[in-house]
């Protein structure tokens, strides 16, 4: 008999599907993709809005599912995935690669019948890009695995916008362009403390190829970009004061924080202090920039 926390599918509990969208690190994903759709131009009722948010957050689990039902073997090496679904054997490969697969097709045939076929479209594009292009062709053969597939989680606020408006302007064009100089900061800071796992795993990430001292001068490069494409959206007039300050601020720490990462010569995780600093600001500069960015839109609008 199945008790009611065991799904539909076997033996898979509602928790461990619910794990394999990886929920925590896309509540920022989700959040972002709310920005997009709360500052758009126009108006869309809030049914539609509230389902086109839906539809991306199905979406961006679904891709999350797909990339543990490809990494299993990845995940079952490094000690902070070992506990997933699929590492622990709690779920096999196939309950996941369906479940992944039903959920993307119903997150975009839902985001097409009530929203737009547009950001119907946009949204499968980047759950392909993240399942696919990230996972599948990159993540194992380049450093450059998660400057090129980081564009996935990228593209969450432009598909926000473009469920209100249709399509996609220069506005969405920086939210994506902030996010993607974003995603190397954030996920080098925390491939450097965690090194050992990845090359462990054998999974090139750049401290793994290219070493500590060349990563971090690559983290504080990109910090320079990210507060360039911040800033942006208030010198290029499409914000007010409200975002343009937090954009300043934030990004002056964030250059701060990336800094002390690149001088920085420790090679022990346990001294990585700039690193696991930078890491978790990392989370808080894009939740309060964008948070500024819908404040400075309904307040001063
Ligand atoms: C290819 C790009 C990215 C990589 C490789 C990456 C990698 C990681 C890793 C390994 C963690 C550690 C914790 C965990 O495993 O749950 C993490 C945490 C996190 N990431 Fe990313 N990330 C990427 C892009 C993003 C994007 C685009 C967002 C949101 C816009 C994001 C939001 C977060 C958040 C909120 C956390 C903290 C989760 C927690 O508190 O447990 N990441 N990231
Ligand atoms: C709408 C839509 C499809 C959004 C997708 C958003 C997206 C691409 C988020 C990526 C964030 C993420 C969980 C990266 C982990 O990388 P990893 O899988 O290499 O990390 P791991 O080492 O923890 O497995």
């Amino acid at each position: 008999m199945t008790t009611a926390s065991e799904s539909l599918y076997g033996m898979a509990s509602a928790k461990d599907l619910f794990a394999l969208t990886k929920p925590r690190v896309m509540t920022l994903v989700i959040f972002t993709a709310l920005c997009g759709l709360l500052v758009a131009p126009g108006s869309i009722h809030p049914v539609i809005g509230f389902t086109a948010i839906l539809a991306i957050s199905l979406g961006a689990g679904a891709s999350a599912a797909l990339n543990q039902w490809y990494e299993a073997d990845i995940d079952a090496v490094m000690k902070r995935t070992q506990q997933r679904p699929l590492p622990a054997g709690r779920m096999d490969r196939e309950t996941a690669l369906h479940f992944g697969i039903g959920l993307s097709f119903f997150s975009v045939i839902l985001m097409g019948l009530a929203v737009n076929w547009f950001s119907a479209a946009f949204l499968a594009f980047s759950i392909f890009f993240y399942a696919v292009v990230y996972t599948i062709w990159l993540k194992r053969a380049t450093p450059q695995n998660i400057v090129i597939g980081g564009a996935a989680g990228a593209f969450p606020p432009a598909i926000g916008w473009a469920a209100v408006t249709g399509d996609v302007t220069v506005m969405p064009a920086l939210l994506f362009a902030i996010i993607f100089f974003w995603t190397p900061p954030h996920f080098w800071a925390l491939a450097l403390f965690m090194n050992s796992d990845y090359s462990k795993a054998g999974v090139p990430m750049m401290p793994v190829v290219a070493g500590r001292k060349s990563t971090r001068k690559q983290i504080f490069g990109y910090s320079l970009i990210l507060a360039v494409c911040a800033i942006a959206p208030y010198a290029l007039g499409h914000t007010g004061v409200i975002y343009g300050s937090a954009a300043i601020v934030l990004s002056l720490v964030f250059s701060w924080l990336s800094l002390k990462v690149a001088t920085s010569k420790t090679s022990q995780p346990s001294e990585m202090k700039a690193e696991k600093n930078l890491f978790k600001f990392s989370i808080f500069y894009l939740f309060a920039l964008f948070a500024a960015l819908v404040a400075d839109r309904m307040i001063l609008a």
